[in-house]
């Protein structure tokens, strides 16, 4: 599998680069000469040292106003592997998993984070690649209480975090129907609401449209005590208008969490976030699952490749976006990890004033055309050579 010894593409420019030539880097690929490090805990940092986990925390500063005090938040990212083999009894993989990210979520408690993000179907494998509906739908659970939002609700009220939690929802209210999902748990540990994912790929080894179908909750933005958030679940980066319409609603911060693998997207990756940041004047956080995961039985894709047991490498490389285009370092493409980023949302509007992109934006002119694209008898504005 692709680069699966390459830890990090941002280490590999630190070990390469010195001096002047790494600040110029920094300042042209980040978007700022220095990337703002802030310190993590000297216990944390070796929990993570000892555990091969990488923690780091960044700050995105915005300029001072005379009216209104600054906005600050602190996000998280929790990216990770599974925990045991996928042939395991689905509740000991579930456990396991919740074990795992139980001491993550403590550091990120530790370090003062308010608003935390876990991966796409973040409490299974992401079996999806097999298309087999037995065992897989029984990760399938409840948004509102099933095992993964009891879960975090605890961690959510006890320390007075909000928490978005993308898993596999089963509906039992609509006739047992599953979706892929993300639940907002606020800071009081209940859930304010979900969004269910609305793009789902056909692509590779993503057999996606096997087990759930495209989303039926809109754009929804929340409103939480740490800004208005909302979620791009994973191939929902690829749409322009999926990312457009969160910063329609309002959005402050967009979060990705994502499941990709290194030969369909890696080269994608870097740029499909942090252009959402940039075309809608918001932060985002991009996560991405590490590991390789091997399932009981072959499966095939659609890309004509032998019939195999080993969906990934899930390269990880989660990362923050600013409004203004600077970026942190992405995490390990290979560890679990946590990434802290603390924002200050009024750097949204400094950058919608600054360069006008919303304002711009011409809403009413796309509208009034994909009105006309949508129409069966659509005739594509086009002229002729002559
Ligand atoms: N989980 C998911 O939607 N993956 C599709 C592949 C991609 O978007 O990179």
């Amino acid at each position: 599998m692709e680069g699966k010894e390459l830890k990090s593409l941002d280490e590999l420019i630190r070990k390469n680069l010195t001096g002047a030539d790494l600040l110029e880097f920094n300042r042209i690929h980040y978007g700022r000469v220095d990337n703002h490090e802030l310190e993590i805990k000297k216990e944390n940092f070796q929990y993570g040292s000892e555990n091969n986990f990488e923690i780091s925390c960044y700050d995105f500063p915005a300029n001072k106003e005379e009216i209104r005090k600054p906005r600050i938040v602190k996000v998280g990212l929790i990216q990770h592997s599974i925990a045991i083999p996928t042939d395991k009894p689905i509740i000991e993989q579930r456990t396991a998993i919740f074990e795992k990210v139980k001491k993550i979520i403590e550091i990120a408690v530790d370090e003062g984070v308010n608003v935390l993000c876990l991966q796409e179907a973040w409490s299974m494998p992401f079996a999806f690649c097999t298309r087999e509906k037995q065992p897989w739908c029984e990760f399938a659970e409840s948004a509102i209480d099933g095992p993964s939002t009891l879960f975090l609700k605890e961690f959510a009220s006890k320390y007075g975090m909000v928490i978005i939690s993308p898993i596999l929802e089963r509906d039992e209210t609509h006739s047992d129907t599953i979706w892929n999902t993300a639940v907002v748990i606020n800071e009081m540990g209940k859930v304010i609401g979900k969004h269910r994912k609305n793009h789902i790929p056909r692509v590779g080894d993503f057999n996606e449209s096997t087990y759930y179908f495209e989303g039926n909750t809109g754009h929804p933005v929340f409103e939480t005590t740490f800004g208005r958030i909302a979620i791009n679940i994973c191939y929902g980066r690829h749409h322009p208008l999926n990312w457009l319409m969160f910063g329609v609603n309002g959005a402050e911060i967009v979060f990705n969490p994502s499941a990709t693998v290194a030969g369909l997207s890696e080269h994608l990756w870097a740029v499909e976030a942090r252009n959402a940041a940039i075309a809608n004047s918001y932060f985002t956080c991009a996560i991405n699952r590490v590991g390789t995961e091997s399932f009981p039985n072959e499966f095939t894709s659609g890309d004509g490749k032998p019939a195999h047991k080993e969906f990934g490498h899930f390269y990880g490389s989660s990362y923050v976006t600013a409004p203004d285009g600077s970026r942190t370092p992405g995490l390990s493409r290979v560890k679990d990890g946590l990434l802290i980023a603390q924002l200050d949302l009024n750097m949204c509007r400094q950058i919608k004033d600054k360069w006008g992109f919303c304002m711009t934006q011409r809403l009413d002119l796309y509208a009034n055309s994909l009105n006309e694209a949508i129409k069966h008898d659509f005739v594509p504005q086009r002229l002729p050579k002559n």
